[in-house]
C-alpha cells in the first residue's frame, strides 16, 4: 500500500467511526425524505438518490420518499400548449390541469423513483396519496400579496391515515408516495404540494426527520440580494421570517414549520445536487444545509455517547 492508499484507507475508516453514534441513534426510526422535482434533473444524481435511500434501509433507518414533480409537469403541460400558472409558490390546478398532474406524478415520476430503488433489491413500492386514505384533502385558496385567491382544484391536507404505509415499512418495504389526496367530499382528488404532504406525512409516522431535497444549498437570508445560508433555526425564528420568504421556499419552510410544531424533531432542507446528501446529513457530525428544531439550542453532538444505550445516545 503506498503512503496515499494507506491515508485514503484511514480516512474512509474514520468516516464509518464518526457515522456510529447517528446510526444507534437513529436505527429503527422513520424518516420522510420529500424529493423534489428540482433536485430529480440529472441521471446521475437520480442513481445516487436511490442508493442513499437503500443504503439509509440497510443501516436499520425506515425511509419513506414522498416526491414531487413541479419541473416534470410543467414540462408536459409546455408540450401541450398549456401555460404553467402558480400563486404563492402552488400550481393553479384546473380539471384538466390535474389530469396531467396526476398522471405525470402517479404514472411517471413515482414509477421512475421506485424502478431506480428497485434496482438494488425488492425495497420500494409506490402509491399514490389517495391510496387507501392516505391523505385527505379540502380545498385551499393561494394567497397573493396578502389576498386569498382560488387556484383550483389545490388541496391541504385535513386527514393522513398512515397504516398503508406503517404497513410497507414493517415488511421492510421503502413506500414512494405521489403527492395526490383525495377529496373530503369523496368526489375527486386534489394536488398537493409535496412539501405539504411530506410534513403532515412525517406528523402521522412520528417520523424522527423530515428531509426535503431540493436544488439550492438550504435557505438563504434575505434571498435574492444575499445567500448566505442559514445553518440553523427554531420554529419561532422561523415563523417571524415566513411572511418573508417567496416562490418555491414558501411551502417548503411551512413544510418545516408544520413538521417541527406536530412533534418531528428535526427538519432539514438539503441540496439535492451534492451527491449523498442525505448520507452527509444523517451521518456525519457537522451535517449540511438547514436544519429547524422546535427551539433554539446548541448543536447536536453525539460524539462519544455510543455505550450509553440507545435512550441515553438520544437524549
Ligand atoms: N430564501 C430562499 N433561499 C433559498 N432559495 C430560495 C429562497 N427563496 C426562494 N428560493 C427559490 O426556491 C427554489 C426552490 O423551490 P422549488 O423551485 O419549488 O424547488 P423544488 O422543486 O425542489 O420543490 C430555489 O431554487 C430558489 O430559487
Ligand atoms: C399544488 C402544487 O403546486 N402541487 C405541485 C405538486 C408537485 C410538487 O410539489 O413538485 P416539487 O416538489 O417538484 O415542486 C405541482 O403541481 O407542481
Amino acid at each position: 500500500m503506498t503512503a496515499r492508499t494507506h491515508q485514503q484507507a484511514f480516512d474512509k475508516a474514520n468516516a464509518l467511526i464518526e457515522a456510529l453514534p447517528w446510526l444507534a441513534r437513529f436505527h429503527g426510526q422513520t424518516v420522510v425524505i420529500k424529493y423534489g422535482g428540482h433536485a430529480m434533473s440529472d441521471p446521475g444524481l437520480r442513481a445516487r438518490f436511490a442508493e442513499n435511500i437503500v443504503f439509509l434501509r440497510y443501516a436499520g433507518l425506515r425511509p419513506v420518499v414522498v416526491h414531487g414533480g413541479g419541473p416534470q409537469i410543467s414540462a408536459h403541460l409546455d408540450r401541450l400548449g398549456v401555460q404553467s400558472e402558480f400563486a404563492g409558490g402552488l400550481r393553479v390546478t384546473t380539471p384538466e390541469t390535474m389530469d396531467i398532474v396526476r398522471m405525470v406524478l402517479v404514472g411517471q415520476v413515482n414509477r421512475e423513483i421506485v424502478g431506480l430503488v428497485n434496482d438494488h433489491g425488492p425495497f420500494a413500492v409506490g402509491m399514490s396519496g389517495e391510496d387507501a386514505h392516505l391523505f385527505t384533502a379540502e380545498r385551499r385558496p393561494g394567497i397573493v400579496d396578502g389576498v386569498p385567491v382560488d387556484i383550483g382544484l389545490v388541496g391541504e391536507v385535513v386527514d393522513v391515515q398512515p397504516g398503508a404505509v406503517r404497513s410497507l415499512l414493517d415488511d421492510g418495504r421503502i413506500p414512494v408516495v405521489s403527492s395526490i389526496a383525495r377529496s373530503d367530499l369523496g368526489d375527486g382528488v386534489y394536488n398537493i404540494n409535496a412539501d405539504t404532504a411530506a410534513a403532515a406525512l412525517a406528523v402521522a409516522l412520528d417520523a424522527a426527520k423530515l428531509i426535503v431535497l431540493t436544488d439550492v444549498e438550504g435557505l438563504f437570508a434575505d434571498y435574492p440580494d444575499n445567500t448566505e445560508l442559514i445553518n440553523r433555526l427554531s420554529a419561532s425564528e422561523l415563523e417571524s421570517l415566513l411572511p418573508d420568504l417567496t416562490s418555491g421556499m414558501v411551502p417548503k419552510m411551512e413544510a418545516c414549520l408544520r413538521a417541527v410544531r406536530g412533534g418531528v424533531p428535526q427538519a432539514h432542507i438539503l441540496d439535492g445536487r451534492v451527491p449523498n446528501a442525505m448520507l452527509l446529513e444523517v451521518f456525519t457530525n457537522d451535517g449540511i444545509g438547514t436544519m429547524v428544531v422546535a427551539e433554539a439550542a446548541g448543536p447536536e453532538d453525539l460524539t462519544g455517547a455510543v455505550g450509553l444505550g440507545e435512550e441515553a445516545a438520544a437524549e
